[in-house]
């Protein structure tokens, strides 16, 4: 413990005193590496070691489960027939081999750390203060090819897939126009609600006097957290364009050959207030939509696919197949596309083929399939949930660093490709509420 007090910070001085002798020593070549913030730029080879030793000190001693003895929480979770449930169900029960509310909508947020309870305030310094002072983007620096909008809609589309801390409110929509970061429903009505049980549910930050002058948003209302025992997420699967509960499934379905209904221009339907069928419109706007559209047209084409094939199979179980296909071409995206173009290093690169092919590679993979165990050939494909102790989970660190807002520039071009006569047509900028 004498080291660690001099070099470790407090927070971590507790975890580091649990570790084995071995682990202590990865803890400090991680470190040492650390204090130089460099490696990204180590031999490929070697950084890959460095990424593993960090996943092997983060699965031994940064994955806490929360929730463990409450009402939703993963001890309330049975095993189940996994023949008859081999397909994604509408609110995510039923992944899990031997627990069949791991993972599922309604469940808790895991942890990395445990919760740090300073001597500030929550209002101390003020949001706005942090937001103008330390997050404001004074100059947009354009990425180059590294990074463009549709890969910021395309993080959009995941993080309303995999997170959705529950509001505490009855709002079924929320519909946002593009940018116009304002909470607004399409009927321009304010959608907070003062009705629950006589308290307000709305929270309302306002800019303090001294940097109002800054910061374009004067107040901003959101929805509080619901408070179930330590919170509730949802942890879902394609529910971004599949719905997250039966009712919004059964919406988006077309019924007819497994598919999703789509409109006759490829682009998403809407209801008569303007607002996408789809299986997720919160926050949406053109980027965000047109990537449901896309995928639906992928599921479409994947059932159109197993038409040809398999004629016997019924609109039921050719959306199931359908949808478990669209569900691992989009995670096999995310993994070896998205995130490689995000952190743009050969480390990262080989890190994340790694992950899904294993060290032996894809053509091993393709060839032989999953026969040597995650280090081998990849993490997909895995006979048993390798959960490292505690029930899967996404956490609560993890839904706060995807916070990835400021991908976003501050105006969005919108035009019109189907107007011949002037091919730049500019769609008049949304006024800013
Ligand atoms: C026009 C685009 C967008 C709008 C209008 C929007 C709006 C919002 C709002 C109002 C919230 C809830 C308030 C809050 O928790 O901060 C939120 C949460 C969040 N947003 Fe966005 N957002 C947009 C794009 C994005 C993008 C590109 C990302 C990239 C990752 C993102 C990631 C998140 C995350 C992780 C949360 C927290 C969700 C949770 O914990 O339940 N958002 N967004």
């Amino acid at each position: 413990m004498g080291i660690t007090s001099s070099y470790v910070h407090p927070q971590l001085q507790h975890l580091v005193a649990k570790m084995t002798l071995f682990d202590t020593f990865l803890f400090y070549v991680i470190h040492f590496v650390d204090k130089f913030g460099a490696w990204h730029r180590l031999p490929v080879l070697i950084g890959l070691f460095y990424m593993g030793i960090r996943r092997h000190l983060h699965q031994r001693y940064n994955l806490m489960e929360v929730g463990s003895g409450s009402k939703s929480g993963s001890a309330t979770g049975r095993t189940y027939d996994t023949k008859e449930f081999c397909y994604r169900t509408a609110d995510g029960k039923c992944n899990h081999p031997n627990n069949h509310v791991i993972g599922s909508r309604g469940t808790f947020f895991g942890r990395n750390m445990l919760p740090f309870s300073s001597n500030y305030g929550l209002m101390d310094p003020h949001p706005s203060v942090v937001a103008t002072k330390l997050l404001a983007r004074k100059k947009f620096i354009d990425t180059g090819e590294q990074f463009n909008m549709i890969a910021t809609s395309w993080i959009q589309f995941m993080i309303h897939d995999w997170i959705d801390h529950l509001e505490d409110t009855q709002q079924v929509n929320q519909f946002i126009l593009p940018l116009n970061l304002t909470l607004y429903s399409t009927s321009q009505a304010p959608i907070y609600d003062k009705t629950n049980q006589g308290s307000e549910i709305c929270a309302e930050l306002r800019a303090p006097h001294e940097i109002a002058s800054a910061c374009p948003l004067k107040s901003f209302k959101f929805f509080k957290t619901k408070r179930i025992s330590t919170g509730e997420p949802d942890m879902k699967d394609g529910s971004v364009i599949y719905g997250n509960n039966e009712e919004g499934m059964r919406g988006v379905r077309a019924f007819k050959e497994g598919k999703l209904r789509i409109g006759g221009d490829g682009l998403l339907e809407h209801d008569e207030k303007w607002i996408p069928i789809s299986g997720d419109v919160r926050n949406c706007w053109a980027g965000f939509s047109l990537l449901q559209a896309l995928f639906v047209r992928e599921h479409n084409a994947v059932c159109d696919t197993l038409k040809e094939h398999y004629p016997d199979l019924d609109d039921e179980k050719l959306y199931r197949y359908a949808r478990l296909v669209t569900s691992a071409v989009i995670a096999k995206i995310h993994t070896i596309d998205w995130t490689v173009e995000l952190l743009k290093t050969d480390t990262l690169l080989a890190g994340m083929r790694v992950n899904w092919y294993g060290l032996l590679g894809k053509r091993f993979k393709d060839l032989f399939g999953h026969i040597c165990g995650p280090v081998l050939s990849g993490l997909v494909g895995l006979r048993k949930p390798n959960d490292h102790g505690v029930p899967y989970s996404l956490t609560e660190e993890f839904s706060s660093v995807y916070k990835m807002h400021s991908l976003l520039p501050d105006k969005v071009i919108l035009r019109d490709i189907t107007n011949s006569t002037n091919p730049n047509y500019e769609c008049p900028p949304v006024s800013q509420e």
